[in-house]
């Protein structure tokens, strides 16, 4: 399919460099149904372009009755840009292959046996080959490795790599997993070529969790010319594409540059990703963390000397509630919410979007960044708050390619506060008019006309 002009340049996330194109606004035109691989074993790279062609314009077509900017859309690699995959392991006589649960051309679900993975990352098909080739000839290490009935589909081999080389691989069993299963390992590991890092590996059987070494690997984020280190943990959320995530730091550090002095709050953190690159741009942040990424975002908050942030170990539900009802829990540890006066809130929900409640919080800032893997609960959420913000900078990340799945970014900010700025804009200007040969007192009126304006913004808050 040729590509017009109107749909512009794309940027390589390979690449990674400067961000984005911008396209052209919402078109009319119903799109073309989307050109998407059935199978994830099976992708054809020259279909890379149409099936974000059909992404795009869904995603401006849906957005269109908010009045969006133009919509910036990030590239993926077109191969190699997965760097996690899950499979269940199949043993077939002597043979021992991954297989993975997908749809074939006609829609039905089917067991592929995978051999390779295109979408996964040179260093998850390496690892692929090397463990499966040393488990298949260890009696020790495929006795009940992932066995279960054909009928249960857990993952049984889970791999992650990252963007820095390192890998870490668990694999489940369905037996007690002793010293010699370790042992045997370590003999495997110790066999493994020069030119492949060796992989944290991890057992797990019921009940137990055996660590040959590690559970964790350290990743090395590239955002805008500076290096961000992110320990990623066994078991815990890690954003799938390592390329989409630099291009999604980037644009949200962009979008938020202007909030110097401000003080952000952000649900869902994570592993405190977003939090560590956005720091920089406030006066001091508070991330709310599930119980499991709570360790995780403090050490990486500690690995990139990011000292202005606050972590709460709650729910996005539970810190809500203390916000709203202005109570002091236990859980945040002696962090005064009457204390703080946050301007901007980050989002990046799962799939399933903010409950009511946090809609209702969001409702309080004067800014929003929206990070979100599910379009249609986006749109759902941003049609309850429509009177009150305007999207000012609308992305779209191609976090999973041939896949329908699309990670969208948006950064609201408040319509009240726009009139507020253009308000002061127009008195600054009156005021400098007035008085155009006392450059010092214009300059006096100003830091005047903004303080003032800032302190009310404070009151309120
Ligand atoms: C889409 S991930 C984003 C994580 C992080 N922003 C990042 O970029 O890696 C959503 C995160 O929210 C956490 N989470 C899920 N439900 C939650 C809830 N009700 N309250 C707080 N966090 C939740 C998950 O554990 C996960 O870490």
């Amino acid at each position: 399919m040729t590509r017009s002009k109107a749909q512009g340049r794309r940027v390589e996330a390979a690449a990674e460099a400067a961000p984005t194109s911008e396209v052209a606004p919402p078109a009319a035109a119903t799109p073309a149904p989307p050109k998407f691989s059935p199978a994830l074993t099976a992708i054809d790279p020259s279909q890379y372009d149409s099936q974000l062609e059909a992404k795009e314009q869904r995603i401006r077509n849906l957005f269109a009755e908010f009045n969006p900017p133009p919509l910036q859309a990030f590239r993926s690699r077109p191969e190699h840009y997965r760097m996690r995959a899950e499979f269940r392991v199949w043993h077939e006589g002597d043979d021992l292959f991954y297989i993975m649960y997908e749809k074939d051309g006609e829609g039905k679900n089917r067991d592929v046996r995978v051999d390779s993975f295109p979408v996964a990352s040179e260093l998850l098909n390496e690892l692929m080959g090397l463990l499966r080739d040393h488990i298949k000839a260890s009696p020790i290490l495929r006795h009940k490795l992932g066995h279960q009935p054909r009928k249960v589909s857990l993952p049984q081999a889970n791999f992650h790599t990252t963007l820095s080389g390192q890998s870490m691989v668990s694999l489940i069993y369905h037996k007690k997993l002793g010293e010699e299963w370790k042992e045997e390992l370590r003999g495997v590991l110790a066999k493994a070529p020069s030119s492949t890092a060796t992989p944290q590996i991890i057992g797990r059987s019921r009940g137990q969790k055996v660590c040959v070494d590690a559970d964790e690997v350290q990743e090395v984020l590239s955002v805008d010319g500076q290096q961000l280190k992110q320990v990623q943990v066994e078991a815990s959320f890690s954003q799938p594409n390592g390329g989409m995530c630099q291009h999604m730091l980037s644009w949200a550090r962009s979008a938020t540059a202007g909030s110097t002095g401000g003080e952000l709050l952000e649900l869902y953190c994570g592993n405190g990703n977003f939090t560590v690159a956005l720091a920089p741009n406030f006066r001091k942040a508070s991330s709310q963390v599930s119980k499991s990424s709570v360790a995780a975002a403090k050490r990486n908050f500690e690995l990139n000397g990011v000292g202005n942030v606050f972590v709460a170990r709650m729910s996005s539900e539970e810190f809500t509630a203390a916000w709203k009802e202005g109570r002091q829990m236990r859980r945040l540890e002696g962090l005064d919410l009457q204390s703080l006066s946050f301007t901007t809130l980050l989002v990046d929900p799962p799939r399933a979007g903010l409950d009511s409640q946090t809609v209702q919080l969001l409702k309080d800032f004067q800014s929003v960044v929206y990070i979100s893997c599910n379009p249609d609960t986006l749109h759902a959420n941003l049609a309850e708050v429509r009177d009150l913000f305007e999207i000012k900078r609308f992305a779209m990340f191609d976090q999973f390619p041939y896949t329908h799945h699309v990670e969208c970014g948006v950064y609201l900010q408040r319509r009240e506060q726009q009139q507020d700025e253009q308000a002061a804009a127009a008195a600054d200007k009156q005021q400098a008019d007035v008085a155009p040969a006392t450059n010092g007192a214009a300059a006096t009126a100003d830091e005047g006309g903004r303080g003032a304006k800032r302190k009310a913004e404070e009151g309120a808050a």
